[in-house]
């Protein structure tokens, strides 16, 4: 096995995405909530990290923000068993999911998958590696926050999740193998919102223990 979990993003061979995994941004998007995972992908060419920017691509004129919970895989495994899930952790990121929406709501109606939408380059602004014993998602203190140009728009706690995150490495691995530095990005809480050429997005997390950690990107 070569590359340390540390530097994930230059071994990830697959960003897994879970949408519609909380109640409040189903709500304000108007969707029906899933009986099981929504899973969509995003290409590792999607990742940036800072100081780099979020580009938005010349033909398009707005993207929104979705920040997110990303899990990173420590090692191959299938079918994990929800007692083992756990044990396929790695630890964690921040990420954000850029979405283009207006694209994004034409191929909802044409039944076209999401890949162009999600998965262009930058699309997947990434921070570092944390640690798994840093943060524990299922408690009630895990916060994720994005401010754009200094006004708050997420505000949220990865308790409210669906899908928690053993449930997705299980449905996950029922059909797709994962693989050590793999990431699955589980699902934005409510708060998305549009940013335009020019706007600053500031995104962090909070845990247990006064445990901080917040990027910072500038969209062009
Ligand atoms: O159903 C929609 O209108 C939009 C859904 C998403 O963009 C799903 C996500 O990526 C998410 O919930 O994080
Ligand atoms: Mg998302």
């Amino acid at each position: 096995m070569t590359g340390t979990l540390e530097n994930f993003r230059s071994i990830c061979t697959k960003i897994i995405c879970v949408g519609r995994n909380y109640s409040e941004h189903i709500n304000e998007l108007g969707d029906v909530a899933p009986t099981t995972p929504l899973i969509f992908m995003k290409p590792p060419s999607a990742f940036v990290i800072e100081p780099n920017d979020i580009k938005i691509p010349s033909d398009w004129d707005e993207l929104h923000h979705e920040v997110e919970l990303g899990v990173i895989i420590n090692k191959k495994c299938q079918n994990v068993s929800k007692e083992q899930a756990e044990e396929n952790i790695g630890g964690y990121c921040l990420a954000l999911d850029m979405t283009e929406r207006k694209i994004q709501y034409d191929f909802i109606k044409q039944g076209y998958p999401w890949l162009l939408c999600k998965g262009f380059d930058t699309s997947c602004p990434c921070g570092n590696f944390i640690d798994k014993n840093q943060i524990n998602p299922l408690s009630s203190s895990v916060n994720l926050w994005l401010r754009v140009n200094g006004q708050m728009r997420h505000d949220g706690h990865t308790r409210d999740m669906i899908f928690a995150i053993p449930d997705l490495i299980v449905y996950i691995s029922k059909y797709i193998t994962l693989e050590h530095g793999d990431l699955i990005l589980t699902g934005t809480p409510a708060g998305v919102g549009p940013v335009k050429r020019g706007d600053q997005i500031e995104a962090g997390i909070n845990g247990e223990n006064n445990f901080k950690y917040a990027m910072k990107f500038n969209v062009s």
